[in-house]
């Protein structure tokens, strides 16, 4: 097992100590694990001039899988766009045509009270967002600023070929037919038409998977379905900027942003491993972020490129223990919890471990 740390930006740096604390306990089991560090992102600019520089795209494309903090930052934000970190992350999803982001949002028992929404309404939540990740408004040409003031333009456009938008729903109907066997598949077809074509491709492609129950539903009324009654989805696939939005909704019902993992996947099990967050300037530096979402990010490492569900659910079971000692950090501590910091809980994964 070949393993690439992009720890990033922010809080990429604390969260990724955590989950290598994890590691090791595996490792001193006799775990074979081979890791290698590299900067990118932000990082990556201020040491090289280059938020991808070529060394780390190599030894990413030389590793099985890639554990990847977060990137950016408000410094960055006025630099050419590509100079930005967040040319990195979106950069390594092209490259290496991770165009499958699964991102799980599940209720832990542990963490009811911590949801926005009432445990009533949320308790045994499991749903899992398929989002495509190489396509759509993020990546299609052309795209610019014209113009001079007052009269400049901004565009993007927003594209998906049919192959990228069959190859995503095969693996929406794939995921189905492993849970619950309901698809949800979002979009906006009364005004876009690449949703058009997206859901003319999912009515056909459903007669191949028969068991699986096709729905569809527009992007603005799923938004309000997740947190009016969240449960009534299983499996949720949808294309590259609404499943960036939907999800990072759909992580507040699990109790915060700092819970949720992802694995983006190619079409062999490479993978990137990533929470669904980002650098979190406001917090960067403090200790205080929540690593859980870094550390289950590495457990769908060990299932999803590993094939090693036992070690992924030795993980994820070590989460809820620590959890279940009311330890929390401040973004799912309640009133009465003294918030911990970012090292006491990685301390309580790794003792549950
Ligand atoms: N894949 C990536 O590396 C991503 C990078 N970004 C970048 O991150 C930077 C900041 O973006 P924001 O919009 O502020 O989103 P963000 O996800 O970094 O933060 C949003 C809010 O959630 C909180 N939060 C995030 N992760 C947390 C954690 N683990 N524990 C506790 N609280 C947490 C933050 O403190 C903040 O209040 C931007 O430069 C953006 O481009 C954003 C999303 C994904
Ligand atoms: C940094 C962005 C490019 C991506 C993002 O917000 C995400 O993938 O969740
Ligand atoms: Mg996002």
């Amino acid at each position: 097992m070949k393993i690439a740390l992009l720890a990033g930006d922010g809080i990429g740096n604390e969260i990724m100590r955590e989950a290598l604390r994890v590691l090791d306990v595996l490792r001193s089991e006799g775990l074979k694990i081979e890791t290698q560090e590299a900067l990118v992102g932000g990082a990556a600019y201020d040491a090289h001039g280059d938020p991808l520089p070529d060394a780390t795209l190599k030894l990413v494309q030389q590793s099985d899988a890639i554990l990847f903090g977060a990137i950016g930052g408000p410094q960055y934000d006025k630099l050419p766009r590509d100079k930005r970190p967040e040319k990195a992350i979106l950069g390594l999803r092209k490259e290496c045509d991770f165009f499958a982001n699964l991102r799980p949002a599940n209720v832990f028992p542990e963490l009811a009270d911590a949801s926005t929404l009432k445990p009533e309404v949320v308790s045994g939540l499991d749903i899992m967002i398929v989002r495509e990740l190489v396509g759509d408004i993020y990546f299609g040409q052309p795209r610019g600023i014209t113009g001079a003031a007052p009269n400049r333009e901004g565009f993007n456009t927003m594209r998906y070929t049919e192959a990228q938008i069959r190859r995503i729903l095969h693996v929406g109907f794939k995921t189905a037919m492993a849970r619950g066997k309901r698809l949800c598949s979002i979009d906006k077809m009364n005004v876009l038409e690449t949703t058009q074509l997206w859901r003319d491709i999912a009515e056909e492609i459903a007669p191949e998977y028969p068991e699986v129950q096709l729905s569809h539903m527009l992007v603005d009324n799923c938004a309000m379905q997740l947190v009016r009654n969240p449960r009534q989805f299983d499996v949720i696939v949808t294309g590259n900027m609404f499943g960036d939005i939907l999800s990072d909704e759909a992580s507040m019902l699990t109790g915060s942003i700092g819970m949720l993992p992802s694995a983006s996947l190619d079409a062999n099990g490479k993978g990137l491993y990533e929470p669904i967050h980002g650098s979190a300037p406001d917090i960067a530096g403090k200790g205080v972020a929540n690593p859980l979402a870094m550390i289950l990010s590495m457990a769908m490492m060990f299932r999803y490129t590993f094939n090693r569900t036992d070690l992924a659910a030795r993980i994820e079971s070590a989460v809820r223990a620590a959890l279940a000692t009311g330890l929390r950090t401040a973004d799912i501590a309640t009133k009465t919890t003294k918030p911990c910091t970012t090292a006491e809980m990685g301390t309580a994964v790794v003792k549950a471990l």
